[in-house]
């Protein structure tokens, strides 16, 4: 501990280490390559995503943090020239292989970006829009949908007076809550966020980890950040990558207080990176 960063050591969630033992994988990834138009950018990562725990991915500039995150949703595939070889199992089933259907990969794996991005319409069509591509509710349904998902994503008190506002009116921590809303009301297994927090301001970032936390009772997270803070404070397990290789897993209280590799520690104490 002398040694580490004790801001960051002390932001531990020191009740984790108990509830971890008892989850499963929920996503799997064996030998698992990725290329970019020929550049090597995955290097051989097997790693597990635990169900219902947060997992944190951590590492410099480029080591492939977002990389591996969207092959967990598998966007690379809209693109040409870009490669995954091997295989990330979700409930045992290769979502890699092209027969898995994308529609119920988007639906089992939700995804949050770095800038919140509502669509151009109402609070409420946001949430709709995407529920629609899925399913027929009737009006009512709809409603009641709408709502589970805005008071999940604590946004619900702030702009249940104000629906059919539009949602380009809200500030962005309120965008973000309403992205991570949407993801939710798509009833997915997975939410993957991708430094979900880097554009918004302390208040708000808070506010964003808090519901992290409160999300991982149904949902496996996998969370890419760059602030060490936050890696310590919200995620169950934490994985360290540099240059395209998973150099360390394991819970997070272990990885920030005795991480087993020097270049985790070197990172986690901010001597590189
Ligand atoms: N579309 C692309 N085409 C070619 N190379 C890419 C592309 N996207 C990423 N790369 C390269 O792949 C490597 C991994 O990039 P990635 O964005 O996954 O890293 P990262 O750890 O998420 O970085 P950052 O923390 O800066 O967002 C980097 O060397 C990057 O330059």
């Amino acid at each position: 501990m002398t040694n580490l960063n004790l801001a960051v050591a002390t932001s531990l969630n020191v009740t984790t280490a108990t509830q971890s033992q008892t989850s499963s994988a929920k996503i799997v990834a064996r030998n698992l390559n990725f290329y970019y138009d020929g550049y090597h950018a995955l290097k051989n990562i097997n790693m597990e995503i635990p169900e219902k725990r947060v997992t944190a991915i951590i590492g410099p500039s480029g080591c492939g943090k977002s990389t591996l995150l969207r092959i967990f949703n598998r966007i690379y595939s809209i693109y040409p020239k870009l490669e995954a070889k091997g295989e990330v199992l979700l409930e045992g089933e290769n979502i890699l292989d092209a027969r898995y259907p994308l529609n119920r990969l988007r639906s089992k794996v939700g995804m949050v970006f770095q800038k919140p991005v509502p669509f151009p319409m109402s609070i409420y069509d946001n949430i709709a829009y995407g529920i629609k591509h899925y399913e027929k509710l009737s009006r009512a349904d709809m409603d009641v949908r709408v709502e589970q998902a805005l008071v999940q994503a604590a946004i619900w008190d702030e702009v249940k007076d104000k629906l059919k506002g539009s949602a380009l009116g809200l500030s962005g921590g309120q965008q973000q809550r309403l992205c991570i809303a949407r993801a939710i009301a798509l009833r997915p297994e997975v939410i993957l966020f991708d430094e979900p927090t880097s554009a918004l301001d302390p208040i708000a970032t808070v506010k964003i980890e808090q519901l992290v936390e409160e999300l991982k009772k149904d949902f496996t997270i996998a969370i890419v950040t760059h602030n060490m803070q936050q890696a310590a404070r919200c995620s169950d397990y934490t994985a360290f990558m540099y240059l395209g290789e998973l150099i360390e897993f394991g819970e997070t209280e272990t990885m920030f207080t005795r991480p087993s590799n020097s270049q985790t520690e070197a990172y986690i104490t901010g001597r590189f990176g």
